[in-house]
């Protein structure tokens, strides 16, 4: 049996749709999506010279002063006039400086009788000290936002000082979610002999929680084809992902009913441990995405091909999984030809991956703070090497 491979599975998934329909939303709204067009800088940011302190805005030259306090400037309420040789205005946090001024001495710095006011410390150093430059942070046409890149809390309050009020997005993905099995019941309800609450349909709604998603859940299904079918049949998403039923048994439903409600299969069965059984086809214009139904197998395949299917739906450049370097704990044996994503915990700077790997444990998954990925057919690894690593919490 040939097993795709994770990076071909990626790709083959995500050629199967292009991402969704655009629209303007508010702020708001926009938080967690990602820019479906270029955002430019409406305004200039500061539209002018401002001060970054409190004190006393002056010309550089004429220090050490004494100088003549001849008004204020406060954010919102400019001084109006011009200051000559010797004057100097009181001024505040995010004032413009006026006309004539080149530097502010903080307050802490000036000694003020009345009117009259000298220096009492080191002083500015330098003209321009304790002053933004107009355009310091950007100018009108600055690019402050690309086109794809995620709309993060930075992000929006830049769109929001370039001048925006609302922002083009692609719009929310419906993703619907169904189990699949006979032993399967709601949490929180009596489990009979046989059964077992079905965890991974609420599992994946958590893991979907930051993203951009309108969740149609479509609870269990049973291991009855036609019903697998109806079901199917009658789905209005983007995504359709099911767990459960996607292997070879007799019970294994998914991928016949796919076919049986009109869909076609792309692929079927990955070089990744745990979530080999996965599949993905296409129903109408829903991407059906099948994850297996272990529920350590299924938070794998949600976590490298769930979420980056979705950031591709939703409009972002860059979907690769965001993995990163760290030490490993202790020895690891040579791998075979599938993918390793290992759960593991971060002791003393060092990852120690869990000595049992089963696919049906969650207490591992729920202590584990990353996974280890491990190539398919990578060597044997010790203690103190690096590896890759995905977080997970
Ligand atoms: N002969 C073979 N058997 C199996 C193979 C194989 O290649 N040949 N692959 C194994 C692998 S790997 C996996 S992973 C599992 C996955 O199979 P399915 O996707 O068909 O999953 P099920 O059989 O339906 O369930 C597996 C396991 O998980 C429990 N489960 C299912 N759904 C839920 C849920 N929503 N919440 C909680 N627990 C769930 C289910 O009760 C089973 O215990 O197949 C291997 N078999
Ligand atoms: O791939 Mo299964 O997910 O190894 O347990």
């Amino acid at each position: 049996m040939t097993l795709l491979s994770v990076e071909e599975a990626t790709a083959r998934l995500l050629a199967l749709a292009d991402p969704v329909a655009t629209e303007t939303v508010s702020l708001g709204e926009a938080a967690g999506r990602w820019a479906a067009e270029d955002i430019p800088a409406l305004r200039t940011q500061p539209e002018r010279d401002l001060s970054s302190m409190d004190g006393y805005a002056i010309r550089f030259a004429d220090l050490p002063g004494p100088f003549r306090v001849i008004g204020e400037s406060a954010a919102g309420r400019p001084f109006a006039g011009t200051v000559a040789p010797g004057e100097a205005v009181r001024i505040f946090t995010g004032a413009a400086t006026p006309e004539g001024t080149d530097t502010v001495m903080v307050q802490e710095e000036a000694a003020r009788e009345g009117d009259t006011l000298t220096l009492a410390g080191e002083g500015p150093g330098r003209a321009g000290r304790n002053v933004r430059p107009k355009g310091l942070d950007f100018t009108t046409g600055d690019l402050l936002v690309a086109r794809g890149e995620r709309l993060s809390a930075p992000r929006i309050a830049l769109a929001a000082t370039g001048g925006h009020g609302a922002l083009p997005v692609r719009r929310r993905i419906r993703v619907a979610i169904a189990a699949t099995g006979d032993e399967l019941v709601p949490p929180g309800t009596p489990v009979a002999e046989g059964s077992l609450p079905e965890g991974n349909s609420a599992m994946l709604a958590a893991m979907l929680a930051d993203l951009p998603v309108a969740l149609i859940p479509l609870g269990i299904l049973p291991d009855r084809l036609d019903a697998i079918t109806a079901a199917f049949a009658s789905v209005d998403a983007d995504v359709l992902v099911t767990t459960g039923g996607a292997s070879v048994g007799d019970h294994d439903l998914v991928r016949p009913a796919l076919e049986a409600a009109g869909g076609s299969l792309d692929f079927w069965r990955i070089a990744l441990r745990p979530g080999k059984p996965m599949l993905a086809g296409r129903l109408n214009g829903t991407i059906v995405l099948g994850l297996p139904g272990n529920p350590v197998s299924a938070f794998v395949t949600g976590s490298v091909f769930l979420r980056p299917l979705i950031a591709h739906l939703g409009g972002a450049a860059d979907t690769r999984l965001r993995t990163q370097p760290a030490i490993l704990g202790e020895d690891l044996p040579a791998n075979d030809h599938r993918m390793d994503f290992l759960r593991a915990e971060t002791r003393d700077g060092r990852v120690h991956v869990a000595a049992i790997q089963d696919s049906s444990m969650l207490r591992t998954l729920a202590r584990a703070d990353c996974l280890v990925l491990r190539a398919p057919r990578a060597p044997k690894a010790s203690a103190g090497d690096s590896v890759e690593i995905l977080r997970i919490a």
